[in-house]
């Protein structure tokens, strides 16, 4: 670990973050085929918060992602929602659990309107409601197809999908991708709105400086390990610290 980098799993933070965490992991080790390839990460979301996880390409970011939602093996150590714990549950039954998962690759059935996307996976009319006042752009086109729809706004039909499933804790993996800088900060936007609706966010995104303007607590991966664990804010202040836990040097 580098020196600049915090040990310190509360460094900087409200100190209330911890003990009452919506999701924690303990020590998870998360495997791709035969490898390891993230390694004892340790990391908690608390509740009403967006909780950031950055890092280089091939960091490990989403296969950390696939180890908490259950697509991918977990090797070592615990995962709990709310205290209880699901390391060993199928991925269905984390779901269940209160477990939303925006996978990076972004999917909406392009045949189907707006609204029959989100009937798909509802659970209670009222959620359909929920995403409209999120999004009011879905609503005005709810009866259009949704391959028609704007990249920005098929990303906002996807995240829409995972909310009418009406989750705790929604995993969001870099929804950017391929996106203008401007349709990104709707988006994190409205990342930042889930947690007035109750939802814990885990946040993987490449434009860091937009996810630490919505993020309390950030987490650095290199090389599948927790190499930095503070506040969202100390990292927007020093861009070198930031540069420094990607990379592991300081930027010449
Ligand atoms: N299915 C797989 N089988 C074997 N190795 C894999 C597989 N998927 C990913 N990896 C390897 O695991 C490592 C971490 O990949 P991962 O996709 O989790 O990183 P990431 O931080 O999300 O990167 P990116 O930002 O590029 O998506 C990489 O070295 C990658 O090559």
């Amino acid at each position: 670990m580098d020196a600049h980098v915090s040990p310190d799993p509360h460094h900087g933070l409200d100190p209330h973050i911890g003990s009452d965490a919506v999701l924690s992991l303990d020590g998870v080790g998360v495997n791709r085929g035969e490898a390891e390839i993230v390694h004892e990460v340790s990391l908690e979301v608390g509740p009403g918060t967006v909780t950031v996880v950055l890092g280089s390409n091939g960091a490990g970011k989403t296969t950390l992602m696939d180890g908490i939602a259950g697509v991918a093996q977990v090797s070592s150590g615990a995962i709990r929602l709310s205290g209880r714990p699901i390391e060993k549950l199928p991925t269905y039954r984390r779901a269940r659990a209160g477990l939303g998962y925006v996978e990076q690759s972004r999917t909406v059935f392009r045949t189907l309107t707006v609204e029959q996307n989100l009937l798909v996976s509802r659970s209670g009319q009222g959620e359909l409601d929920r995403v409209f006042t999120l999004f009011p752009e879905l609503e005005r086109r709810r009866n259009l197809q949704a391959g028609h729809l704007s990249g920005g706004e098929q990303q906002m039909l996807v995240l829409g999908r995972a909310l009418v499933a009406d989750p705790r804790v929604m995993l969001i993996d870099e929804m950017s991708m391929g996106l203008a800088p401007v349709v990104v900060r709707r988006l994190m936007g409205a990342v930042g709105d889930l947690v007035g609706l109750g939802i814990s966010v885990l946040l993987i995104e490449q434009f860091a400086a937009l996810a630490l303007e919505i993020g309390t607590r950030a987490y650095v991966l290199r090389k599948g390990r927790v190499v930095y664990d503070g506040s969202c804010a100390e990292l927007r202040r020093d861009p070198e610290l930031l540069h420094e836990s990607y990379f592991g040097a300081a930027p010449v």
